[in-house]
């Protein structure tokens, strides 16, 4: 997948077929919409494509990211999007709707289909609805393809429902809604050292960013790619009231990988979440503390024996 970072032409022979929308999390709607453009573009020998946009480290507009850019681009690509355009949203918010469709989806992707969902909105303060969507596209000779919905619980899936999943402990409402584990994959840092020396389970430590949604704190049944293998392991995302009760201590997120040992500080391991295991609490003795470790661990590797995932 061609990743471009500002509003430039994109690389197609015969014209696009874009998907459309921000994406966060690439779930079973987002799914749909994607995979509908790809689908279109290889009946009708057109490009594959998707234009979506970046927000500034700290904007809140959506919420917190669920998902990494990197994670957010493997699982695009992964449905089958060559064609990728994510320029800042600066660079296209101030558009009128119909500037939105000349300058992004003409001039650069030379569109002769779009997917969108029916919420879909475009153009300067979301101004431009499907309706105004079909009026502009149609006299262009661009198709207009309104996905349907899809749902969860009778109600549509969105990001904002993935995101109040994960921060309410919801985890399998979650993974369902965008149909494949939630999923990190931020840089490994140093901890205290305190899970190597004192309780014989060293942990990789990766925490969030300011601008990631954070889950539920909790205990978690995870796995980690590791060394190109999925690793079962147990992560504990809270603040540690065990060994650190000082009020404004920081939340961390820590994996413990039974059997694996190796240096990955600095690494971007996948971690995968898929089951809520328990809530972190304060221990009257580490001991206490590494044996819940070690059954959350133990839950784990059962859990991941039991199933058939890829
Ligand atoms: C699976 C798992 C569950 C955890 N649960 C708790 C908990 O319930 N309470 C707590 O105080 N700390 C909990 N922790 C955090 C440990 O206190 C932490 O890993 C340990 O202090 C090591 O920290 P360090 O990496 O800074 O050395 C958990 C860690 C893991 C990996
Ligand atoms: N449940 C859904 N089914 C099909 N398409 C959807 C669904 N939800 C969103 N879409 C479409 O997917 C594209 C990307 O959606 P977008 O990320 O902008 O919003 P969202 O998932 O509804 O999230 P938010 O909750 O932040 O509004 C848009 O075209 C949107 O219309």
């Amino acid at each position: 997948m061609q990743i471009y970072h500002t509003m430039t032409p994109v690389h197609t022979a015969q014209g696009c077929a874009v998907a459309l929308g921000y994406f966060d999390g690439v779930h079973c709607g987002h799914r749909m919409v994607l995979g509908s453009a790809v689908r279109y573009a290889a009946e009708n020998g057109l490009t594959p494509a998707a234009f979506t946009f970046e927000l500034p480290g700290n904007q809140t507009l959506k919420g917190g990211r669920i998902l990494s850019p990197v994670q957010k681009h493997i699982r695009i690509e992964s449905l089958g999007i060559e064609q990728y355009l994510e320029p800042p949203f600066e660079a296209f918010r101030d558009l009128s709707p119909e500037d939105f469709v000349q300058k992004v989806l003409v001039d650069c992707f030379r569109a002769k289909a779009v997917f969108c969902g029916k919420n879909f909105t475009f153009g300067a303060r979301a101004a431009g609805d499907v309706e105004m969507l079909h009026a502009l596209c149609e006299p262009r000779g661009i198709s207009v393809h309104i996905v349907p919905m899809a749902q969860y619980g009778a109600q549509a899936v969105s990001s904002t429902r993935i995101r109040a999943a994960l921060e309410e402990g919801r985890l399998d409402d979650a993974n369902a809604m965008l149909g494949a584990p939630y999923a990190i994959d931020w840089t490994v840092t140093h901890g205290k050292g305190v899970g190597t020396s004192r309780l014989g389970t060293p942990t990789v430590n990766q925490n969030y960013p300011p601008d990631a949604l954070q889950p539920c704190t909790g205990v978690y049944l995870t796995r980690i790619l590791l060394d190109g293998h999925w690793w079962p392991a147990a992560t504990g995302i809270g603040r540690r009231p065990t060994v650190d009760d000082s009020a404004n201590a920081a939340v961390t997120c820590e994996t413990y990988v039974p059997d694996f040992s190796g240096n990955l500080y600095g690494q971007n391991p996948v971690l995968e979440f898929h089951r809520y295991f328990c809530p972190v609490r304060k221990f009257r003795t580490l001991q206490e503390l590494s044996d819940l470790i070690h059954r959350a661990a133990r839950e784990s590797k059962d859990y991941f024996a039991a199933q058939t995932v890829k």
